[in-house]
C-alpha cells in the first residue's frame, strides 16, 4: 500500500489545502419523510484536486455527490437542506439556474451511459445544449474531447458509427468524453470503473490522473486502492455522516479515528 501512495497521496499530504472550489455546509438530504441518508455534512472539495468518497454499502457516498449537481430535482419528493457553495453561489437555492448548474458540473455514472446516436453525435448532443458552434469549431471540440479522454485513436475512423458499439471501458470513456466536451469546471465520478476490466479500468485511472490538472474531480470508489491510486484527498463516510476527511495518504496510513482505520485495514465494512 505504501508504495502505491507514493505519487499520489503525498503531495497532498504536505500541500495546504488548495482553496475550496466546494463547500458543503450541514448538508441533509431526504429521499422521502424525515429519514435522513445524509445527516449533516460538513465538507470542502479543493479545487483542482481528486477527493474519493469510500465507506461501506449505503453510507451515503452516491447521495452526496447526487447532490452536487442537483441531479435529484428529477425525483420529486427527494430534498437537500444546508449549503453546497460552489465559486461562492449556494446551488441548493431554488433560484440556481439548472442549466447553469449542469454544464459547471457534469457526471459521469456507473454503467455505461453513450446515447444511441453515432460516436460524433454522443459529444456534439451534449455541446449543443449550452452553445452554438459552427461545424469546423464542433469537429475540433469532437476531437479535443475525445483525445482528452483517451480515446481518440481508437475511434477516430468511425465517428459515424454507434456509441453502443465500442466495448464497456471504451463506452466510459466516451462518457468521459461528453463530460467533459462541455468544458465543466466540475467532474463527477459515480464509481466510473466498477463494471470495467483491469486494463480499462487502468486507462479510467490514468485518465483521472491527467484531467485533475484542470478539473474538481470527485469519485465514488468501492474500491480502496483505486482511492489511494487516484485521489489526493479522501472522505470516509459511515451511515449518512461523515467520519473523517484527510490527505488520502494520511487517511489510510495515519487516521484520526479508530472506525476510519478499522475500515481501511478491511476489520469491517
Ligand atoms: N432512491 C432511493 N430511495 C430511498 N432511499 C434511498 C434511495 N437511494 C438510496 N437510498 C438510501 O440512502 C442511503 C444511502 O444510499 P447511497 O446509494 O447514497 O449509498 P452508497 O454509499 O452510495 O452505497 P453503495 O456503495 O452501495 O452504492 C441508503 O440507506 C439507501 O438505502
Amino acid at each position: 500500500m505504501s508504495m502505491l501512495m507514493d505519487s499520489i497521496g503525498e503531495a497532498a499530504a504536505f500541500e495546504p489545502m488548495p482553496s475550496p472550489k466546494i463547500t458543503i455546509k450541514d448538508l441533509r438530504f431526504y429521499y422521502k419523510g424525515d429519514v435522513a441518508a445524509l445527516k449533516g455534512i460538513d465538507l470542502e472539495l479543493a479545487e483542482k484536486r481528486v477527493t474519493a468518497f469510500i465507506g461501506p454499502s449505503g453510507c451515503g457516498k452516491s447521495t452526496l455527490l447526487r447532490v452536487l449537481n442537483r441531479i435529484y430535482d428529477l425525483y420529486p419528493g427527494q430534498r437537500a437542506t444546508g449549503e453546497v457553495i460552489l465559486d461562492g453561489r449556494n446551488i441548493l437555492e431554488p433560484t440556481y439556474d439548472l442549466t447553469e448548474l449542469r454544464s459547471k458540473v457534469g457526471m459521469v455514472f456507473q454503467k455505461p451511459t453513450p446515447f444511441p446516436l453515432s460516436i460524433y453525435e454522443n459529444i456534439a448532443f451534449g455541446i449543443r445544449l449550452y452553445e452554438r458552434l459552427p461545424k469546423s469549431e464542433m469537429d475540433e471540440r469532437v476531437e479535443w474531447a475525445l483525445r482528452k479522454a483517451a480515446l481518440w485513436d481508437e475511434v477516430k475512423d468511425k465517428l459515424k458509427q454507434s456509441g453502443m458499439g465500442l466495448s464497456g471501458g471504451q463506452q466510459q470513456r466516451l462518457c468521459i468524453a461528453r463530460g467533459v466536451a462541455v468544458k465543466p469546471e466540475v467532474l463527477l465520478l459515480d464509481e466510473p470503473a466498477s463494471a470495467l476490466d483491469p486494463i480499462s479500468t487502468a486507462k479510467i485511472e490514468q485518465l483521472i490522473d491527467e484531467l485533475r490538472a484542470d478539473y474538481t474531480i470527485v469519485i465514488v470508489t468501492h474500491n480502496m486502492q483505486q482511492a489511494v491510486r487516484v485521489a489526493d484527498y479522501t472522505a470516509f463516510m459511515y451511515l449518512g455522516n461523515l467520519v473523517e476527511f484527510g490527505p488520502t495518504q494520511k487517511l489510510f496510513q495515519n487516521p484520526d479515528q479508530q472506525q476510519t482505520r478499522d475500515y481501511v485495514t478491511g476489520r469491517f465494512g
